[in-house]
């Protein structure tokens, strides 16, 4: 296989004896690219997404470069996969810089130079970078929602991992920062070879910003494929109830115009 390539292929997950996600296999994606995953509410992204981050029990097979990630200790795992979760912790007391320093600590990845300053410097640099080094000696307790969701992504980024799970992580962010986010972590991934899924409801931005979409349905793919090939008119009608026109704008991106939502949604799944 080729170095680096992450490949999902017939993997099952769920909790106690209910399979949420059912035989799922993935594009096969290089080091570098960007998968958003789309679909309803509770069709089964975050489970996947657990599963991928060797959270929860699954069956099938997650290959990174070769090797097979299901059934290895979950700090092998973690090594090489991190994952930033919906829900941000609320009350800690750390400042920022210390949470993102105590995340690159926790489980350092391979190659990190252990002294104190090199390990300091790399903090200071992704908050740099995410546009919050001025929120550096701020309590994580102190920030506003979307602050918060700014510094968890600085304590995954900071990790520099070979593969990067994001759920949801525009979804307290302002206008100004959805961009920034999503421009910061597609440049991350081609600079460091690192391989993102994300989870994303705002076609939109994943339509721009990503290589792959996968559209969940019912713990299923739905449709996959660049954002052409997957959002197209049929599988929005399909996956969400909603009439809607796919239209390429002036300078090229993917715009969504949703006309009409079909008056009795299947609702099955929530
Ligand atoms: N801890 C849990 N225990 C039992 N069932 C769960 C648990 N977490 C999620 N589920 C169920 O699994 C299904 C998929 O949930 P999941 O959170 O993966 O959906 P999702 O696609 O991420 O949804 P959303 O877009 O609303 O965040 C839902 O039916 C949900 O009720």
């Amino acid at each position: 296989m080729e170095a680096g390539v992450l490949r999902v292929r017939d993997l099952s997950t769920g909790y106690r004896n209910r399979d949420v996600v059912r035989g799922l296999s993935l594009p096969d994606l290089a080091a570098g690219q960007t998968l958003s995953l789309l679909g309803p509410n509770a069709a089964g992204k975050s489970t996947l997404l657990r599963a991928l981050a060797g959270l929860q029990p699954a069956r099938g097979s997650i290959e990174l470069g070769g090797t097979e990630l299901i059934g290895l200790p979950l700090a092998e795992h973690a090594r090489r996969v991190t994952y930033m979760p919906q829900t941000l912790p609320q009350r800690v007391a750390l400042t920022v810089l210390e949470a993102v320093i105590g995340a690159l600590r926790a489980t350092p990845p391979e190659g990190i130079e252990h002294g104190t300053d090199a390990i300091t410097r790399r903090a200071v640099e992704v908050l740099e970078r995410i546009g919050i080094a001025h929120l550096a000696m701020e309590g994580l307790d102190h920030l506003s929602g979307g602050q918060r969701q700014l510094a968890s992504l600085a304590q995954a980024l900071v990790r520099r991992p070979r593969v990067l799970l994001l759920d949801e992580p525009t979804s307290a962010l302002d206008l100004n920062y959805q961009l920034r986010v999503m421009q910061l972590v597609r440049e991350a991934a081609r600079e460091w070879g690192m391989t993102v899924i994300m989870v994303l409801h705002d076609l939109a931005l994943a339509a721009r910003w990503s290589d792959r979409i996968v559209l969940l349905s019912h713990g299923t793919v739905a449709a996959a494929g660049n954002p052409v090939e997957a959002l197209t008119p049929d599988v929005l009608a399909r996956v969400y109830n909603v009439r809607a026109r796919v239209e390429t704008c002036s300078r090229g991106t993917l715009q969504i115009l949703v006309d009409d939502v079909f008056t009795a949604p299947d609702k099955e799944d929530t």
